[in-house]
């Protein structure tokens, strides 16, 4: 059913609309690295290493470079003044059986995003990265965080949001047909039609499944917008009062850490650690103990990490070779379960492939000494032992 908009847009609705359509454009134009290039410059090519990357961003002199130092080990470069870093400098974190590489950048003004300082290439390499670390200083003012994130959205860095339930598939022919599955009261069929001529787009097939917005519209049209999780970093509330430290610690994706006092670090390390989504799997081979030395770490990504995803890690044929697998951990019902390519595994399963040619060992040789076993498996099995 398509429910037509039901409210009234004056002209400077529409005016609006097309004038922001019109600006993404050039900014879009203007963004466009130059060919042949990454657009990351130099002093800021960092070969990606490990299993994710976190980039650091904030103003000078919020001690990006104390926390990276603090974290990783690897020593880099933190004075009184603004802009002592200059370059990328990566770091490694090891946790939970992962190395995550952290980025230093230099701290970035209002303005960046139009290459204000170093604001083009710091950006360049948020973009590159899985999740950002604003880091704040707790004492300064709480607009620095508004700036941040303008600047960041300017040139197509989404935080914490997720992707707008829009669906767009240009055509060759057929004109445009506009739908949507409930009231609409930002956007009407003209001001699509008119954001879309702005884009010279003629012939499109425009769903709308949430009450978006123009500027949703546009990013969608856009489709070069990077949806990415954001954690908000307080540092320095060595210099502020309980008052504040209680207020900041209340907003949603943050945490309050002084790297001169080294308060709190362990939880922004968890809080890391699960904004980045990231899945560990133990294999087990045929008849043997579960390889718990070296898990395989895999994105969960949206749609989380199947067992395809998986196989598809190791190699990528297996998926062909595949009849089930053997699943032990939190994402199996009873262990083991048989499960097959679209299970969704979990941080910490346990996973054994059967493949066609081969005979299924039930599961043998499994977990004769927990010791090592992750806890879940471990505290599952206490309850309701295996039979071997
Ligand atoms: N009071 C206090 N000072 C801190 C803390 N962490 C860092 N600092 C100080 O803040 C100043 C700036 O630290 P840096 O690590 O150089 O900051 P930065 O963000 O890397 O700065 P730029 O590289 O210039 O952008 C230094 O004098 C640090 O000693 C903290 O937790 N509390
Ligand atoms: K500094
Ligand atoms: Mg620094």
């Amino acid at each position: 059913m398509t429910l037509s908009c039901l409210i009234y847009f004056d002209y400077t609705e529409y005016h609006l609309g097309q004038l922001k359509a019109k600006i993404a454009k050039l900014r879009t134009q203007l963004l466009e690295p130059p060919k042949g290039s990454s657009g990351a410059g130099e002093g800021f090519e960092v070969t990606k290493f490990g299993h994710g990357r976190v980039a650091l961003i904030g103003f000078p002199s919020v001690g990006k470079s104390t926390l990276l130092t603090m974290l990783t080990g690897t020593h880099s470069e933190a004075a009184s003044y603004e802009f002592t870093t200059l370059t990328c400098i990566p770091g490694i974190i090891h946790y939970n059986d992962t190395k995550i590489q952290l980025l230093d950048l230099p701290g970035i003004i209002e303005g960046a995003s139009e290459g204000k300082g170093r604001g083009r290439q710091v950006i360049a390499v948020s973009k590159s990265s899985d999740i950002v670390l604003m880091v704040l200083d707790a004492s300064k003012s709480e607009g620095h965080r508004q700036i941040l994130t303008k600047e960041l959205e300017a040139v197509g860095l989404r935080l914490n949001k997720t992707p707008p339930q829009i669906y767009f598939k240009k055509k060759k022919t057929g004109g445009i047909s506009f739908n949507s599955t409930l009231a609409l009261t930002h956007v009407d069929e003209k001001l699509c039609y008119q954001i879309l001529h702005e884009y010279k787009i003629h012939n499109a097939e425009v769903l709308f499944r949430e009450d978006a917005t123009v500027d949703d519209l546009i990013d969608v049209i856009e489709g070069n917008r990077k949806y990415m999780k954001c954690i908000y970093v307080y540092n320095k509330i060595d210099v502020v009062g309980i008052d504040d430290v209680d207020r900041l610690s209340r907003q949603p994706n943050s945490i309050v850490i002084s790297c001169n006092l080294k308060l709190n670090l362990d939880r922004l390390l968890a809080k890391m650690w699960e904004a980045m989504g990231l899945v560990r799997i133990y294999t087990k081979p045929q008849g043997q103990q579960p390889d718990f030395a070296e898990p395989v770490v895999l994105s969960a990504g949206r749609g989380g990490c199947t067992v395809e995803d998986f196989c598809n890690h190791i190699h990528r044929t297996l998926v062909k070779e595949v009849k089930y697998v053997l699943v032990w951990g939190t994402s199996a019902r009873h262990y083991p379960q048989h499960c097959g390519l679209s299970q969704v595994l979990q941080d910490e399963d346990v996973v054994q492939i059967v493949k066609k040619k081969e005979k299924d060992d039930g599961g043998r040789g499994r977990f004769k000494s927990h010791s090592n076993a992750p806890a879940r498996i471990c505290d599952r099995e206490k309850k309701a032992p295996l039979k071997t």
